[in-house]
This record gives C-alpha cells, structure tokens and sequence, in this order.
C-alpha cells in the first residue's frame, strides 16, 4: 500500500518508519525540510508541498497527518482539498478535539478519519495504540497500514463514526492525567513520610507483580533510574493540559462526575503557579487575619 504522511516530528517519523518496514510505500511532507531528507534517505519518496505529496500520490490517495492539533490540521487540510475526492481517505493521527474531526469530516469530500494515537515516542519498537472514527470502509482499507503503525491487529480499532476516536483519545489522556497524579501523589507520601525509602526499589518491586503495575510505573522507575530517587533538578511545573481540559469540559456537558480527573487538571494548572507562591493561598491566609485576627505569615 503506498500513504502519504504529513507531519515528520516525533510522531510521524515513527508511523513513517513502521509503515516502510511493513513494506508499505510512503510519500513523506514536513515544513521542515531537513526532516523530508531524512527520511528521503531511509527510502520514502520526498515531497517539497502539500500539492505535490498529493501529485505523487496519484488516484486513490491514502494520507496520514502527524501534524499538531489546531491550525496546522487546518492549513493542511486546506492546500490538499482540492485534490481530494470520495475514494481518497485522509487520517489525522494527532489529538485534535474531537468536535473539530467532525466538522472536518464533514467538509472534506475524502473520507475522514479521526484516530487517536497512544503509546508516544516510546512506543516506537512496540508500535502504537489506535483508536479510530469514521466510515467503516475507509477503516477497512486502511487494516494493512494500520496494522503496521499499531502493535498489530489487536492494536487498532474502529471505534465508531466520525469524531468517536478522538473522543475515546480524549477520555484516554483524562485517565493518564489522573493516573499520573495518584502514582506522583503515593510517591510524595513516600518520599516525604516516616521512612527512608529507595523511590526506584519501591517502583521496581511494585511493578513485579502489583497490583497497580502499568506502564506508568515503569516510566516512575525510569525516572527514579535515570534522576535520582529524590529527582534531581526536575521542576515542579507540569506542561500541556488541552486534552485534559476537554475531557473536563466533556463531563461538565454530559453531567458526568469526573473529581479525579479534574482534581489531576488541577493540580497540573496549580503547578503553574508563580514561584512567590500560589494567590489563593496568600488570599486565604490574609482573610483568616480580617475575620479572625490570625497572625499573618509574611514573606522573610
Ligand atoms: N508526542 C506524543 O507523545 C504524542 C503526540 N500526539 C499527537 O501527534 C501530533 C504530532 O505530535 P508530535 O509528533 O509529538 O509533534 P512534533 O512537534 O514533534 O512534530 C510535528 C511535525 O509537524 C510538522 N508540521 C507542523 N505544521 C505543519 C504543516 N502545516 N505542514 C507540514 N508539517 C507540519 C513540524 O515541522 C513537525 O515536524 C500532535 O497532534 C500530538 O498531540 C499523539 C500521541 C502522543
Ligand atoms: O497524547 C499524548 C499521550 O497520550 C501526548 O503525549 C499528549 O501531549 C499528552 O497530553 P498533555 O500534553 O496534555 O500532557
């Protein structure tokens, strides 16, 4: 099967490699152009624009975007429509909002499919998780590419129709916020309490038959390897946050009480804070003194 892929980052690189090595052909595009010569060198079929990624693709195009939610979907999608018509399939294999999948399903004449990808960078020799959305056809079609980029057949799934696979990548990265902060969380409290434990030690044994080993908890006993037990200089401020943030909003729409997922949201915009302290707090402590007269804690 011949794809072209837009997007070479950290992402597409690894969906390109995995398609090549399958022994699939691909027609690879990125702004960046070192990146196409990289991959140009691996044995992909260079493209120097969106035109002529879709060009080399001739009739009944198969494309992967790895590109970044938001405008760069859209500029993408906006350069290739007019090459594209009802047999052709395009993927957006990034985490767009799943109401924006939709509505770009619905104005391109391709088929559309939205598919949430799992598993990142890491995942590179094990191949990815995929959730799909979108015309049982297309997804069908595409069975032999997908297999490739995922762990295999068992890796890859429709989810249901358009929009469904980001939704189900949204809901995906909700629960990984909210197991990041019950593991960042039991790791505080034993870092911080009545022993003195190896944080690593504590990982690797968990992560030998525990009930909560996971992935996850391997990637806490790397990070405790490769930091140090107490880590190091790693700040306390927690990028990202988008996909989490719809899955709340989500919840709110449908009235379905996630408090862990949110209280993990949270938490992950308070790390944010300035250095000079969170201002709820300051606020709290001020207000106790104008009800209560409590002594005011001032900074030194
Ligand atoms: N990194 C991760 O762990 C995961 C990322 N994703 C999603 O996959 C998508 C890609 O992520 P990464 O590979 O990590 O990003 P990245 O930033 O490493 O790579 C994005 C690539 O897209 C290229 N690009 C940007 N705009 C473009 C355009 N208009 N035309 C052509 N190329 C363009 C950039 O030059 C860059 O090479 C994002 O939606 C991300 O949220 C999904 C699962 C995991
Ligand atoms: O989808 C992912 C993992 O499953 C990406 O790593 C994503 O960037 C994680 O979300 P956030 O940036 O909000 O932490």
């Amino acid at each position: 099967m011949q794809l072209g892929v837009i997007g070479l980052g950290r992402m597409g690189l690894i969906v390109v490699d995995r398609l090549m090595e399958a022994g699939h052909n691909v027609v690879a595009y990125d702004l960046d152009e070192s990146t196409v010569e990289r991959v140009a060198e691996a044995g992909a079929t260079p493209a120097d624009s969106v035109t002529d990624l879709a060009e080399k693709l001739g009739e009944e195009k198969r494309i992967w975007l790895m590109v970044p939610a938001g405008k760069a979907v859209d500029a993408t999608l906006a350069d290739l429509d007019p090459h594209l018509g009802s047999e052709d399939i395009v993927v957006d294999g990034g985490n767009s909002h799943f109401q924006r999948s939709v509505e770009r399903s619905e104005a391109t004449e391709a088929a559309y499919l939205d598919c949430g990808t799992s598993g990142g960078p890491a995942s590179a020799e094990a191949g990815f998780s995929l959730m799909v959305g979108g015309p049982q056809w297309a997804y069908d079609e595409l069975v032999p590419a997908l297999d490739a980029i995922a762990t295999g057949r068992a890796g890859h799934d429709r989810m249901g129709p358009s929009g469904a696979g980001h939704y189900v990548k949204m809901v995906h990265n909700g629960v990984e916020y909210a197991l990041m902060q019950t593991y960042g969380e039991g790791f505080e409290l034993l870092a911080e309490g009545r022993y003195d434990l190896d944080l690593e030690s504590v990982a690797r044994t968990w992560n030998n038959g525990a009930v909560i080993r996971s992935w996850l908890l391997e990637l806490c006993e790397e990070a405790f390897r490769e930091e140090g037990v107490d880590l190091g200089d790693v700040d306390d401020y927690v990028a990202g946050g988008s996909t989490g943030t719809w899955t709340v909003q989500e919840a709110l729409e449908q009235e379905i009480a996630l408090p862990l997922i949110y209280q993990a949201l949270s938490e992950r915009f308070g790390s944010r804070a300035p250095d000079e302290g969170r201002f709820s707090r300051r606020l709290a402590n001020r207000l106790r003194y104008g009800f209560g007269r409590h002594e005011v804690a001032r900074r030194e």
